[in-house]
């Protein structure tokens, strides 16, 4: 497989994560954390942090960023993996303001609309709603259908 790496950050607080909405490209019209491609001449964490704040005007610092999770898809007849990093962070600065890329919501975490986003998501969230730190692979059939997953919790760092 062809891998490539992306990232993938929620804002949260006590009772609401902080979603966007994309509007245009990869998963249009899909809610999801913020994140996009790791450039070759940057870290993962610092691609993480650039895209926070280029698609909702976010500023988060390294040191309060969390590394929650990591995502790996596959899909059928294709040769690339899509390896997404996922973040958290409660502390930031700035407040979520609409971009070109995304229009920023804030939702209870029991209200979210998984309808509305990437099917893996109600998959994998409960981990992160859970605070585990999580492992999941997909194999997806087009962009709607997920032929077989494995997700499990990761004990240790
Ligand atoms: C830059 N983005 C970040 C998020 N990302 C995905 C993908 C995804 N499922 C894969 C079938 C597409 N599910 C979520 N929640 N995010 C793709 C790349």
């Amino acid at each position: 497989y062809l891998r490539k790496i992306y990232t993938l950050v929620f804002l949260r607080n006590e009772t609401q994560i902080l979603l966007g909405l994309k509007k245009r490209g990869f998963g249009l019209n899909k809610w999801n954390g913020f994140g996009g491609k790791v450039e070759h001449n940057e870290s993962i964490i610092d691609a993480a942090i650039r895209e926070l704040r280029e698609e909702c005007c976010v500023d988060v610092n390294k040191s309060d960023l969390k590394n929650i999770g990591h995502l790996e898809f596959t899909f059928e007849g294709e040769s690339i993996l899509m390896d997404v990093r996922v973040f958290s962070a409660s502390v930031y600065e700035g407040v979520p303001t609409e971009t070109e890329e995304m229009a920023p919501k804030w939702f209870k975490y029991e209200e979210i609309p998984f309808d509305d986003m990437w099917p893996d998501d109600r998959i994998w969230f409960p981990y992160l709603l859970k605070n585990k730190l999580f492992y999941g692979i997909f194999h997806y059939k087009g962009y709607d259908t997920i032929l077989n997953y494995e997700v499990k919790e990761l004990k240790c760092m």
